[in-house]
């Protein structure tokens, strides 16, 4: 990344530093990734994989300078981050990852227990919303570690992200006689918008003090990411051959069900969530979702509302 030298440089130590930078371990990120590798950054960037709750907590906590963050903490916490533009973890229509998985039509769930993924804060929140708005249910729910078959063991029906969920959506919820309810296409269909599930964020704190490699960072994951939509196949096949999943697959959930961009459709997606949720989730109905401006490399970051 090529960042002016004062700014990568603490002043007291001279020494080099390296921007602490979030990674989701969940398939969805590898092609944010991929391409970082490919075009030489991934070196400059001090990584941490996590599951997306205890990233998002970092990031608040402030022991990582930028990274992906769950919508609903973003939300929480949108005065003191600031949300890089035009990268994003998204769907419009089926996301495939994010589900709830039932033994019962989502109509019958009035009082009975719905098990919700402890790695999730957005899809729960979510999943929530739809079945008491859209489905008129009001259940009882409980937090569990993502893992279908406990879960079911306690509750009638299931929210589940990441690998887990793109499981139990291909295939091994079906083999159970269980239904999956895509929770970007119960979005889409109910409000017409793309959903947000998770954005990049910068501490506010970090990029007024390094604009240049804030900027450097956000720049480096916009090319790694169109880089992987290139080369998708490619992306696929490689993930193939750890995973459960074969590549026609996974190409189809990186090229067509994700959306990794966030423009206005996916910011109004965003706010209308955002309104829908607010009253118990610890953020105002009307909260500003504020973007880094992108020429802050010339310039102390500002923000635009
Ligand atoms: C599309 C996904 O989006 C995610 C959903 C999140 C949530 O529900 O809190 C958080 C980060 C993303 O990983 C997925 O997990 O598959």
């Amino acid at each position: 990344m090529s960042v002016p030298d004062a700014e990568t440089r603490e002043p007291e130590e001279n020494t080099p530093v390296r921007p602490r930078v979030g990674h989701i371990q969940f398939l969805n990120c590898v092609p944010l990734y991929w391409g970082l590798a490919r075009t030489g950054n991934l070196l400059d960037l001090d990584l941490t994989k996590d599951t997306p709750e205890k990233l998002s907590d970092q990031l608040v906590g402030g022991s990582l300078d930028i990274g992906p963050i769950t919508c609903v903490e973003y939300l929480r916490h949108a005065d003191e981050l600031l949300v890089l533009p035009d990268i994003a973890v998204g769907s419009d229509g089926p996301v495939m990852s994010c589900v709830i998985v039932s033994k019962l039509p989502l109509s019958e769930l009035d009082g009975r227990r719905v098990a919700l993924g402890s790695t999730s804060r957005t899809s729960v929140r979510l999943a929530r919303l739809l079945l008491e708005e859209r489905e008129g249910v009001r259940p009882e729910y409980f937090s569990c570690p993502p893992d279908l078959d406990a879960m079911l063991a306690e509750a009638d029906a299931a929210v589940l992200i990441g690998d887990p969920a793109l499981r139990a959506y291909l295939g091994q919820a079906a083999a159970q006689g269980l239904a999956v309810h895509d929770l970007g296409a119960m979005w889409k269909e109910w409000t017409g918008l793309p959903f947000v599930f998770a954005v990049w964020a910068a501490r506010r704190d970090f990029a007024e003090r390094r604009p240049a490699l804030t900027a450097a960072v956000h720049r480096a994951f916009l090319q790694s990411r169109d880089l992987s939509l290139v080369e998708a196949r490619e992306v696929a096949e490689q993930a193939a051959r750890w995973e459960a999943f074969d590549a026609g697959v996974l190409e189809r959930y990186f090229s067509e069900a994700l959306d990794f961009s966030l423009g206005e459709r996916q910011l109004a997606g965003m706010t209308e969530f955002a309104r829908r949720v607010a009253h118990d989730s610890g953020f105002a109905p009307d909260v500003r979702v504020r973007l880094l401006e992108p020429k802050a490399e010339l310039e102390p970051a500002s923000v635009v509302v």
